[in-house]
This record gives structure tokens, sequence and C-alpha cells, in this order.
């Protein structure tokens, strides 16, 4: 899929000014709530029209500011899944799926019974959107979209009205039906693992503009501004100077570490340090090695969940009180750990994030 994509929208306290080029095939769109995200579906699929700029996918130009192109969205062949499905509730799953046909066709006939057998939607063709659970809906969506065989789908966070556990449930599935169908894709979701699991590539947004764009796993191993490395799921963050001791001095924890090979030269944008909080590690006070790279703590806060306990830690002094804290890292959940107990925090320093803002 080929996406040439640089537009300008204006709305009233928010600014769109996006420019999005790539040929991957599934393409993850990951950004916080209100950076732009459906807006930009939106644009793509024609129900919000640009200020200026153009959209071209597949060598297709959808929208053109200077060529004065508009396409209109029944001509652009993009299905769309909304947030919330937008399923007409006065129409039966059938006619909700067949609703974008224009003509009864033979073939189409055809499609539609293969649709909803693909889609496990048999028996319940005849029900109405109230009469069935979420994740139907939700494929009862997908389906709509699939039926008029478009070029490309465009799915705006089509899990987000599931609980967890059938959202998890449906990521499965959905990743099935995209390999099946095997239909271009633009995925916009906030959740991070479902970016991961389903697309190649993605893209994070930020206020409007592309933050950066890359391949899945370096988003994720190797993220390369803040935006990315929060969207991704990093906690821990500090302002860094790089020192002439060759140390790293990490001003908002009032620490040093050692320095390591990634370090940026000091013409770099790079202004922030991050680490994900398991990367970090609990030693306690009786083993520590005290490493330059093993610092001294104190526990302010521990938040026991199922599977793993979060430590909150405070450097340089202990903590006045739960909210005090430098890091928080991720032991498991047998881990026996005391508010206010000194312990120290190992750095993997190859682990460190530099990041721009
Ligand atoms: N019709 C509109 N008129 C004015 N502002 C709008 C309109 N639609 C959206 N916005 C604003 O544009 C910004 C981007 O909205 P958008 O729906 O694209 O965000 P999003 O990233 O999809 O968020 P979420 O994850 O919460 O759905 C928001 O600040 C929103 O308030």
């Amino acid at each position: 899929m080929s996406i040439q994509i640089d537009i300008q929208k204006k709305l009233q306290g928010f600014h769109l000014d996006l420019s999005l080029h790539t040929e991957a095939s599934i393409l993850g769109i990951l950004g916080a709530s209100g950076s732009g995200k459906s807006m930009l579906l939106k644009c793509i699929a024609g129900l919000v029209k640009p200020d200026s700029g153009c959209i071209e996918i597949n060598k297709r130009t959808f929208f053109s500011s200077h060529a004065h192109i508009n396409l209109k969205p029944r001509d652009r062949k993009t299905g769309y899944v909304f947030q919330n499905y937008a399923l007409f509730p006065h129409l039966t799953v059938r006619e909700n799926i067949a609703f974008g046909l224009h003509r009864k066709r033979d073939d189409q006939e055809t499609n539609l019974i293969t649709l909803i057998s693909k889609l496990h939607l048999n028996g319940l063709e005849h029900k109405y959107p109230s009469q069935i659970s979420g994740g139907q809906q939700q494929r009862v969506a997908l389906a709509r979209a699939l039926a008029t065989n478009p070029d490309m789908l465009l799915l705006d966070e089509p899990f987000s009205a599931l609980d967890e556990h059938l959202r998890k449930e449906m990521i499965k599935e959905m990743a099935q039906y995209l390999s099946l169908f095997k239909v271009k894709t633009l995925y916009v979701t906030h959740q991070m693992d479902e970016a991961y699991y389903l697309c190649d590539d993605i893209a994070v947004i930020k206020q409007g503009q592309i933050d950066s764009i890359s391949h899945k796993t370096t988003l994720f191993t190797n993220p390369l501004t803040l935006e990315s490395a929060k969207i991704t799921g990093c906690k821990n963050f500090s302002k860094f100077d790089i020192a002439a001791s060759q140390k790293i001095i990490c001003k908002d924890w009032g620490i040093e570490l050692p320095m390591c090979l990634q370090a940026p030269a000091a013409s770099t944008k790079c202004s922030t340090l991050g680490i994900r909080n398991h990367h970090l590690k609990c030693v306690d006070a009786s083993t520590a090695s005290r490493a330059s790279n093993q610092i001294q703590g104190w526990i302010s806060d521990i938040v026991k969940m199922p599977t793993q306990s979060t430590l909150y830690v405070k450097f340089n002094r202990p903590p006045s009180g739960p909210e005090d804290y430098h890091v928080q890292l991720d032991v498991p959940h047998e881990k026996r750990a005391q508010i206010k107990e000194m312990i120290f925090v190992e750095f993997p320093t190859d682990r460190l994030l530099f990041l721009e803002d």
C-alpha cells in the first residue's frame, strides 16, 4: 500500500498538520487521546475535507487542494469501522452488512454469504444490533466495511467498546481476518499491544503531527522520541547532560550513571533519558555490589498487581510520602519489600533510551 499524505486542517483549538509517507500493508496509528488519529482517518475517507494539501493512496488522488480534486467518500473505495461501530439499530445484521451495496447482484449475494460465514455471523443474520454481543457487533461492522470490496480498510479503535477479555480475543480474530482478506489497512488505536500484535509499521501521532514512523520492533526496542517512548509504555524519564568526566548526569533523578555506547554526541537533539520499568532491577542492600550503575534509593510506595508489583523509588534521601519518587520498576509479585526500605536500583546502561522531545 502506498500512502502519500500531506494535509493541513485548522479547527478551533486543534491544528492537524500531517505528513505521512509509507508502503506498509498494515500501518498502525498510535497516539494519545485527542492527538488527531480519527481526524486523519476521516480526511482519508472523505468525511472531513482538509483545508489544504493532498492525499494519494495507491497512486490514486483522493484529495488535492492544488488540483481541486476531492473524491466523494463512495468513490474512494475505503471501508471504515468506527469506534462505536455505528451500526444502524433499525436494520438487521444482514441489512447492516448489505447497506453499502447499491444494487443487488448475484456476485454481491455470494459475497455477502461468504462474508457472513467467514466472520462467523451465521445464524445472526436476522437479529438486530441490540440483540447481539459487543464482539458480534464488531464483526458486523467489519463485514459491512468489507462488503463493498474496499481497496483499503480504516479501523478506528475497533475494540474500544469491549471489555478486556473480549478485546484480547478480538485482537486475535482481527489478525486472522486481516490476513484472510488481505486488505491494506490503517489501524488507529491508543493501545500499544493492539498496534504491536496487528501492525507491521507504526506511526506515532502527537498533537496533529506525525512524531515518528518505524517498524514496530524498532519502535518498541529503540524509540527515538519522548512521545514514542511514552506511548509504548516507558514510564521513567529524566533530562540529562553528559559531563566532561564521561558520566551521564540525570538531572530530574539527581543521580549520575556511567557512560554507555549509545549515548549521543553533544550536538544531538536528544535531551531526555528514559528507561522502562522492567529493565530496572531491584537489588537488596545486602547483595548490592555498589557498582556505579547501582544507585541507592528508598521505596516510597508499592503497588501490588496480580502478577507483579511496582516499586516507586526515591534517590538521594528517604521519601516524604508515596508521591515522592524518581523512578518506578516492576518486581515479581513474591518479592518482599517494604515502604521506606533502602534498596539499590540497577540501571542496565545498554537499556537507556536517549530521546528527542
Ligand atoms: N468537528 C470538530 N470540530 C472541532 N474540533 C474537533 C472536531 N472533531 C475533532 N475535533 C478536535 O480535534 C482533535 C483531534 O480529534 P480526534 O478525534 O482526531 O482525536 P483522536 O486522536 O482520535 O482521539 P481519541 O483517541 O480520544 O478518539 C481533538 O482536540 C478534538 O477535540
